[in-house]
């Protein structure tokens, strides 16, 4: 008979779906961390279904990130987030990216605690930066000085991202190097558990 130990290891894909088992994947962290692009990957080398938060509440609302803020305004926009996540999060495995401002909702994040092992994709400044301020798609950068306003939101956020239950450093890698860096974090902290 064949003993386990005669097998060929297996990949860090594998062994990471394997470690995840049914729980959900939640990315969490601030605005151009690379949720959405990491979490997309991250859920083809695992084999399962990704979606992301915002994709998600434009889909049901039928309008855009922006428009949702300029209509409703962020409150409107929060509680429409908690619902689309607690659902999302009610069967697994997926890989799910939040935006920015889901888990230091208080409710999002009870949902998130409970429904899947969470990852912070944790970056400094400059990267954010560098990333979000090619594009104009987000409305709370919309003010006279948008790098302060991201700096605020790192000095009020970060406390909270902290709560993840796994954290991996997001910077200027290629994006294939991230995907391996959240696999591996997945593995090891299954092992450490
Ligand atoms: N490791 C990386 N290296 C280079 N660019 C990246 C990396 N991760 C993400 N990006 C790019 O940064 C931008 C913001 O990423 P995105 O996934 O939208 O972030 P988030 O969803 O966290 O706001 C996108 O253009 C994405 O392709
Ligand atoms: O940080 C935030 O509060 C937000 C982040 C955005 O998502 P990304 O983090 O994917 O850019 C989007 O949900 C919305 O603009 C609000
Ligand atoms: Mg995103």
């Amino acid at each position: 008979m064949t003993e386990l130990t005669d097998q060929a290891p297996l990949t860090l894909a594998a062994e990471a779906r394997a470690a995840l088992g049914k729980r959900n994947l939640v990315l969490i962290g601030l605005m151009g961390a690379g949720k959405s692009a990491i979490g997309r990957m991250t859920a083809q080398a695992l084999g399962i279904p990704f979606i992301d938060s915002d994709h998600e509440i434009e889909r049901v609302s039928r309008m855009s990130i922006t428009d949702l803020f300029a209509a409703y305004g962020e409150a409107e926009f929060r509680a429409l987030e908690t619902r689309v996540i607690k659902r999302l999060l009610r069967s697994g495995p997926r890989v799910v990216s939040t935006g920015g401002g889901a888990y230091i909702n208080e409710n999002t994040r009870k949902h998130i605690k409970r429904g899947g092992l969470s990852v912070w994709l944790k970056a400094d400044l400059d990267v954010l930066w560098e990333r979000v301020n090619k594009r104009d798609t987000r409305p709370l950068l919309k003010t006279e000085n948008p790098r302060q306003t991201l700096e605020n939101l790192m000095n009020a956020r970060y406390p909270i991202y902290a709560q993840a239950d796994l954290t991996v450093l997001s910077r200027d890698v290629k994006k294939e190097t991230m995907v391996e860096e959240v696999l591996t974090a997945i593995t090891a902290a299954t092992k450490k558990a």
